[in-house]
């Protein structure tokens, strides 16, 4: 994208949904990005730099990261005069950027407070680096962007690591380790404190001395000493300094198999029954909850781990997930622990939701294939890309698919004795080219049912499905999109809960609505009604005119809708505005004994008309 600068009211919606359109045309929205965005204004001790980082785009989604960078801008500016410079770096990408000008409007003078006041909750992890970021620094850094908890790190060791096991250790000099701990201690309001690779006692009483220093909400403590791979990350000198410094303080203690042996003076665990005594014994030792992980456990079908809380003792389960992505499960559980911990959940609460994080991500990611090893890393964001990996359709909205659009009406279906499926099938063979399921009077858990068949048969013919108002019933299929009237949910709100990829219509009578329904971020309108129609009760006119009116002014690409039949159907096409792409209809062919022929022969008039009119 070359270097553009464009003039924008700073406005919530606006700012949302004309970056995300602008987003979404570059592709940006697939790399991550870091924006830095300037706020000049008339007095120069209100100008500032700040920095919003979206480091995974698609995770936060576009409008919710435009909107968090809304609001990270001081309430005082939003309503000023000012100037606003945004600058967007892609990260796969860097020397491509672009500059946008935002200009903000309103009366009121800047406040003098420029200092954000919301507190979020905030993990810092004292870990080890692993460089194939399945486990240690990295795993902990995605666990809480995943549960939507700022993390800040102290470096304990640097990891040549991969999916193969570990290559190399160097450990940070201690005093520098001080240094990370106190930077960020001595700065930041940090909640909760977790643990990982501690590699060496020296390490462990600096973390030891900054925690009396600068007392934590909890402090989590994954008692990291051999990896997966059988590699050692903790010499036997630190398990003294685990039980003696660590344990009496930590508000939670989460060993492995291993660990928890090797911190019991290698008594054995192997059955579920052991794990009960083990997580009793290190109750006795000073932690004050613990939570012994049996990922490990030989011949279990089910991933047990037990918890104990010095009064009761828990065994959690989840099923097993047969992949071998599990690199970095035990430092992503405890910072989920932490990060649940620092929103303010109680322990038993931290470690189920972190346990049921663990299996969700696994088996989200148990296909993915990341490195050559015998265990690969793990994607802790994959729920959240899943629909944008998994879904049938490859490109995105293309305003030709609005030629010849096929609404569906149970009423109709009844009448003929068809099922949606049925139906939707025959308009799709006669050569829809996008179909909207318009149900209204049907059981939400049919819809759902339905629209899942409608989806298949329309993927297999490379046709975007759509559904009516529902937006929950299009989230559930993993339909292609919306389509929703005036009076339905606001075309932004719906942009913010479908994603950027997902296709939104409105229905628009004006040039007014036609404006706003871009403005929101909808990718087409629907006009109409063209002709008087029975199919829709009180629905208004506006006629070829008011259809001409609305294309002439609509940035959007237009279908029109109401009455259009195979006989009247050319007029329509010949009002000759470009950005009238094609025909919506309904009884047409849906009120027909043999949708498949109807469909073929609107199909027939629309390419002759188009033709003509060309
Ligand atoms: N294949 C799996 N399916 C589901 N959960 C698993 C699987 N493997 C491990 N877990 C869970 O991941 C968490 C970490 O356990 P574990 O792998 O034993 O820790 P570590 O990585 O420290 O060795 C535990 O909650 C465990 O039950
Ligand atoms: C830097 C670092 N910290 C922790 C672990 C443990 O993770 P796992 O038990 O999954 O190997 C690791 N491998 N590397």
């Amino acid at each position: 994208m070359s270097f553009g600068f464009s003039s924008y009211i700073l406005s919530e919606p606006l700012l949302r949904t004309d970056l995300s359109r602008w987003m979404k045309l570059d592709g940006w929205i697939k790399t991550g990005l870091l924006i830095r965005f300037r706020v000049e204004s008339e007095n120069p001790i209100h100008s500032q730099n700040y920095n919003f980082m979206a480091y995974d785009a698609q995770f936060l989604s576009t409008s919710l990261s435009f909107h968090s960078l809304y609001k990270s801008v001081p309430q005082g500016f939003r309503q000023s005069k000012g100037l606003i410079l945004l600058l967007v770096n892609s990260r796969i990408n860097r020397n491509k950027h672009t500059g946008i000008f935002m200009e903000m409007q309103g009366n009121g003078s800047p406040t003098t407070s420029n200092q954000s006041t919301i507190n979020i909750p905030h993990v810092l992890t004292v870990a080890g680096s692993d460089s194939g970021a399945g486990a240690g620094i990295q795993a902990d850094l995605k666990a809480c962007a995943a549960r939507g908890v700022y993390c800040s790190t102290v470096i304990t060791a640097v990891t040549a690591q991969n999916t193969a096991g570990v290559q190399g250790v160097n450990v940070v000099p201690e005093d520098f380790v001080a240094e990370q701990m106190k930077s960020v201690l001595s700065d930041m309001h940090v909640d909760v404190v977790k643990t990982g690779m501690l590699p060496s006692i020296g390490i462990v009483k600096i973390l030891h001395q900054h925690l009396r220093e600068y007392p934590v909400r909890a402090l989590v403590v994954d008692p990291v000493m051999v990896s997966t791979s059988g590699d050692v990350l903790a010499g036997p000198s630190v398990l003294a300094g685990f039980r003696e410094e660590l344990l009496p303080m930590a508000n939670i203690i989460t060993p492995n198999l291993k660990e928890a042996s090797a911190l019991l003076d290698g008594v054995k665990i192997k059955t579920v029954s052991d794990m009960r005594s083990a997580a009793k014994l290190l109750h006795d030792k000073g932690a004050r909850n613990v939570l012994v992980k049996g990922g490990d456990l030989p011949d279990s079908l089910d991933a047990v781990d037990i918890f104990f809380d010095g009064e009761h003792l828990y065994e959690l389960r989840s099923s097993r997930i047969k992949t071998r992505n599990t690199h970095g499960t035990g430092c992503t559980l405890a910072s989920c622990i932490a990060a649940e911990l620092a929103k303010g959940a109680s322990m038993l609460e931290a470690v189920k939701v972190a346990k049921c994080f663990v299996e969700t991500a696994l088996d989200y990611s148990k296909e993915i294939f990341i490195g050559n090893g015998p265990q690969g890393p793990f994607d802790h964001l994959m729920k959240l890309k899943s629909n944008a990996h998994n879904s049938g359709r490859q490109v995105r909205f293309n305003p030709s698919d609005l030629f010849l659009y096929a609404v569906t009406d149970s009423g109709m279906n009844r009448r003929w004795g068809h099922s949606i499926s049925d139906a939707v099938k025959a308009a799709v063979q006669g050569g829809a080219t996008i179909v909207q399921l318009r149900e209204k009077d049907i059981e939400t858990r049919d819809f759902v049912e339905a629209a899942k068949s409608c989806l298949q048969i329309c993927r297999a013919h490379g046709v975007p499905l759509l559904i009516n108002d529902r937006i929950d019933v299009a989230l559930a299929c993993d339909a292609d999109g919306v389509h929703i009237g005036q009076s339905d949910m606001p075309a932004h709100t719906a942009r913010a809960l479908l994603g950027p990829e997902k296709i939104i219509g409105v229905s628009c009578k004006t040039p007014e609505q036609a404006e706003q329904a871009w403005i929101a971020g909808a990718d087409y309108i629907g006009c109409g009604g063209v002709y008087p129609t029975n199919t829709k009760a009180n629905n208004l006119t506006v006629g070829l005119d008011g259809l001409k009116t609305v294309c002439l002014a609509s940035k959007l690409p237009v279908v029109a809708i109401g009455g259009i039949k195979v006989s009247n159907a050319r007029p329509v096409m010949e009002i000759g505005v470009p950005n009238l792409k094609g025909v919506a209809v309904v009884s047409a062919i849906f009120d027909s004994e043999c949708v498949l022929t109807e469909t073929r022969k609107l199909h027939a008039v629309l390419t002759e008309a188009t033709a003509a009119v060309k």
